[in-house]
């Protein structure tokens, strides 16, 4: 089984993208407990686990286990559904984000969202990486054009659109379309992106690119990517958690989980036995 990885991870290690010593890492998340209940049907049950800060988390499993849900509940997008209850706490740098006190639009300001299918607002470039920031009263042109600026560099966009900010993102191809929505989540200044399937609708080379903007974006921010690429999950990820039917079978370092998981639910699903 590890041959199937391991040319993965030697790669990692001779240029450098090997996974960071985490063992001192902040916890930036701390998931105990949790039970999760949609209207009707329990979709997680006694998930505990920590996220560390300036990394990137990988969430796998077959369809179904939960992983979305898990990353939904991560910034509360899980309470717009009518009906859905919870027990356990989620902890955001030390503090529960379930908490009374706790104000939802900064929540969701702190813990930004990429989802699968690019969803880019049917308004310019420019407008729409500084839709969250004109949304908080930002009315400043100069800090406008820059916050433009530097997240169109953060996504790795800027080159390809810097001459046509001010025309239609419905333009742009597929990657491009994801990447400016990475850059209309990082123009709120998050402290965490949640990433469900950022890739899967992409073709080879949009994919590397979003690949190589993870790496890159993980030295300022903390990252959660739902994937069902098992290889993507080895190429980008430090951590790997693995759900099975709403249960957290096992998590840890990802080079551990695909070379050595313990446990055998594991080892089917990464070696594509089931799922
Ligand atoms: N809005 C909802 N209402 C009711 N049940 C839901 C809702 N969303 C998800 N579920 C159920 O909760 C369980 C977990 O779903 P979830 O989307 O978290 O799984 P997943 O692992 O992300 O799946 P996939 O890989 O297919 O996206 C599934 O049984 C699903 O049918």
């Amino acid at each position: 089984m590890s041959r199937l990885y391991s040319d993965i991870f030697t790669n990692r290690a001779s240029t450098g993208q090997a996974s960071a010593d985490l063992s001192e890492a902040h916890p930036k998340f701390a998931v105990n407990k949790v039970d999760f209940w949609y209207p009707g049907k329990q979709a997680l049950y006694n998930i505990s686990l920590t996220i560390p800060e300036r990394s990137v988390v990988a969430f796998i499993g077959p369809s179904g286990c939960g992983k979305s849900t898990l990353l939904r509940v991560l910034n509360r997008m899980n309470d717009l559904i009518d009906g859905t209850r919870h027990t356990g706490d989620v902890n955001l740098d030390g503090k529960n984000i379930f908490a009374p006190e706790v104000n939802l639009v900064d929540l969701r300001r702190r813990v930004g969202m990429v989802f699968q299918k690019s969803n880019p607002f049917p308004k310019s470039i420019y407008e729409n990486v500084v839709f969250g920031p004109r949304v908080a009263g930002q009315r400043d042109r100069a800090r406008l054009d820059y916050l433009v600026e530097r997240c169109l560099k953060q996504s790795a966009l800027w080159n390809e659109v810097k001459d046509r900010l001010h025309t239609s993102a419905l333009a742009l191809s597929g990657g491009q379309q994801q990447r400016l929505c990475i850059a209309r989540a990082l123009a709120t200044d998050p402290e965490v992106l949640l990433m469900d399937e950022p890739a899967s609708a992409l073709d080879p080379k949009s994919t590397n690119a979003i690949e190589d903007l993870i790496f890159e974006l993980k030295k300022d921010y903390t990252i959660v990517i739902v994937t069902h690429n098992m290889q993507q999950a080895a190429r980008v990820s430090d951590v790997t958690a693995f759900f099975f039917e709403g249960k957290l079978v096992e998590s840890g370092l990802t080079e551990k989980i695909f070379t050595r998981p313990t446990q055998r639910q594991t080892e089917d699903y990464i070696t594509g036995r089931f799922g």
